[in-house]
């Protein structure tokens, strides 16, 4: 048989699926875990849009080996009894959605990077008789980085379906009302058990500027969800501030930047902040080591007396609110 295309099962191909992408993450926290990760990860195209040979020579003989091990150190502090966080708030959002969607609808989840691949997941899907597919990358404001990189994969293996699913994708859904409604309970109920500091700093997840210049959407993205959450928290201009972090590299990202602003901010007379990262589905990596370790030592260490992470909406519940309806709303007409 022709090794061009993946094998077709023999069972009928009728049922729906719904496919969640995440990014993916070390499976452990070691530096030779962590580095095929982050090799596979920052060759993607879509993450650093260097000349390939030359990115290549950069990425195995400077970053890995230094990246490799200072981010295994910085996954080392995090690192949960069962795993990764991302890993394991990824489950546990699939898990809670399986149990709520109509029946014959398969919910499965698969990484961009690493385990478990999307070309596995989809050829189960597809051995399970999934012919009708919606894919939902796992980030609410749509870059070219993070969904647009996680959309190829399913691109990929679609050029290799003799007889290929029919396909749908949410890009985005930075303003979807439900997400913006969840976001904002999430943080006044965490502003009524802990109190509320003087300014509330919500930080995404950067891109380098060159590719914001080239027209991704994701900025503005951003910018849209955080005016829909400040109008919905009722919070004036002087009390908020979107800013970006987790920079990569010598080349400029946009700004403001997360880590200029904590250090900046007690100077102008900030000393009790909440922060906030609307970007991320679950805690991870970005958010629980670099935030609330890194980025609390440094807010504290240049002045600021009080600083409050405000954690992902992580819980399943509040996420099922989110997604479900919005996964129903696009699988009109298939059901
Ligand atoms: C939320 C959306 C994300 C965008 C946009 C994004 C772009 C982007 N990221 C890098 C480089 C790195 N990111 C890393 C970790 C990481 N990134 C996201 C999300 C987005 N990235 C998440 C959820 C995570 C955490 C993964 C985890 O396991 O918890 C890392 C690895 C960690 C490290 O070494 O610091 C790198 C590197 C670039 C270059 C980029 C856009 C071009
Ligand atoms: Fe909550
Ligand atoms: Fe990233």
């Amino acid at each position: 048989m022709s090794k061009l295309f993946l094998s077709e099962p023999e069972t009928p191909k009728t049922a729906i699926g719904v496919l969640l992408l995440n990014l993916g993450t070390p499976t452990a926290p070691t530096a030779q875990a962590v580095r095929p990760y982050l090799r596979e990860f920052l060759s993607d195209q879509r993450v650093v849009e260097l000349p390939h040979f030359l990115w290549q020579m950069i990425l195995r003989g400077i970053i890995l080996p230094v990246r490799g091990r200072k981010s295994a150190h910085a996954y080392s502090s995090i690192w949960q009894d069962n795993g990764s966080p991302l890993l394991i708030g990824t489950q546990a959002l699939t898990t809670a959605l399986a149990k709520i969607m109509p029946k014959g609808v398969i919910t499965r989840f698969a990484m961009t990077y690493g385990q478990p691949s999307v070309a596995n997941v989809l050829q189960e899907m597809k051995q399970q008789g999934v012919q009708y597919l919606l894919v939902l990358p796992l980030y609410p404001q749509y870059a070219s980085s993070s969904s647009g990189a996680a959309l190829d994969q399913v691109w990929r293996v679609m050029l290799r379906q003799r007889v290929q699913m029919a396909v749908r994708s949410i890009t985005s859904f930075h303003a979807d009302n439900n997400y913006i409604q969840t976001l904002a309970s999430h943080i006044q109920t965490y502003w009524q058990k802990h109190g509320r500091g003087q300014y509330l700093l919500l930080s995404y997840h950067g891109i380098p500027q060159a590719q914001h210049l080239a027209g991704d959407e994701y900025v503005e993205h951003c910018t849209t969800t955080t005016r829909l959450l400040v109008a919905e928290l009722g919070l004036k201009e002087s009390e908020y501030r979107q800013a970006f972090q987790s920079r990569f590299g010598y080349a400029p990202w946009v700004g403001p930047s997360t880590q200029d602003l904590l250090v900046q901010l007690p100077q102008a007379g900030i000393s009790s902040l909440d922060i906030v990262c609307p970007g991320f589905v679950t805690d991870c990596l970005e958010t629980l080591e670099e935030i609330n370790i890194r980025g609390r030592a440094d807010f504290l260490a240049h002045g600021g007396k009080q600083f409050q992470y405000i954690p992902c909406l992580n819980s399943e519940h509040e996420w099922v609110e989110v997604l479900a309806p919005l996964i129903r709303q696009h699988l009109h007409g298939w059901q």
